[in-house]
């Protein structure tokens, strides 16, 4: 079964606009966790431009599926997992000025910095995944640095899947499959959409969760949010 983790990030980015509480992030969390949402991930950027460090801390109790903190792994970042010790933490090479997301790890280059967190999460029962494009060779590096699990940066396909390219997730298969030769878990992310999950859930073998945010978000503005997370759930059956 493929997990649905709802990216609440643009939920806090509405909410920080005015400075209030408006929308609660709480409630959206809670929410979409009781229309069926399978996960709760945010990405805490240093700038705090949406979530907030304090926001980890307050969604602990709220999130009881699973709670996914996605970031890259500074000091102050790896402090804040440790203590508030969620499911699962997703590191991502981003810079701190990126607009979002827009590279995976490169495993081999990286592999010892890699290990030394990995292990430290997981000695602190924090399940792993790295954030990466779809290449071999990354997958070949993560086997190599403790991670559980591996998530497919998902921005190029979904690029091409808009233009009809659907030859597109290709690679993605080829990397899921050698990751499952290493027994490493496929998790994916970024981009994804009502439009292009479906196809995206049934080409890839062993996908265990997606983490869906800005178009899940965007969709639901037109849909609502019970029907869109209703949507996705009945589209990664
Ligand atoms: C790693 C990933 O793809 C998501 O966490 C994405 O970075 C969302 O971040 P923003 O909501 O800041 O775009
Ligand atoms: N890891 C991907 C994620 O959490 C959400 O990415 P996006 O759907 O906001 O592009």
């Amino acid at each position: 079964m493929t997990k649905l983790s709802v990216n609440v990030n643009k939920i806090a980015t509405l909410r920080n606009s005015r400075g209030g509480n408006v929308p609660n992030l709480l409630k959206v969390a809670e929410d979409i966790q009781d229309f069926g949402g399978q996960g709760i991930t945010i990405h805490p950027r240093p700038d705090e431009r949406h979530i907030k460090y304090q926001d980890a801390y307050d969604l602990k109790p709220i999130v009881h599926t699973e709670y996914n903190i996605e970031g890259n792994p500074i000091p102050k970042f790896i402090d804040l997992v440790l203590e508030v010790s969620p499911t699962q933490v997703t590191l991502v090479p981003d810079k701190e000025d990126a607009i979002t997301s827009n590279s995976g790890w490169d495993t081999k280059k990286h592999a010892s910095f890699l290990t030394e967190v990995i292990s430290e999460f997981k000695r602190n029962n924090i399940r792993t995944s790295v954030f990466v494009d779809p290449v071999l060779d990354m997958i070949e590096g993560a086997a190599t640095i403790g991670t559980d699990r591996i998530e497919l940066y998902t921005e190029e396909f979904a690029l091409q899947y808009e233009k009809g390219n659907k030859d597109s997730v290709k690679p993605y298969v080829k990397c899921a499959e050698l990751a499952m030769d290493f027994n490493l878990g496929v998790n994916a992310g970024h981009d994804l959409s009502l439009q292009n999950i479906q196809f995206f859930k049934e080409s890839i073998p062993g996908l265990l969760e997606v983490s869906i945010g800005h178009a899940l978000i965007s969709e639901s503005i037109y849909l609502g949010l019970e029907n869109v997370v209703n949507m996705y759930l009945h589209k990664l059956k």
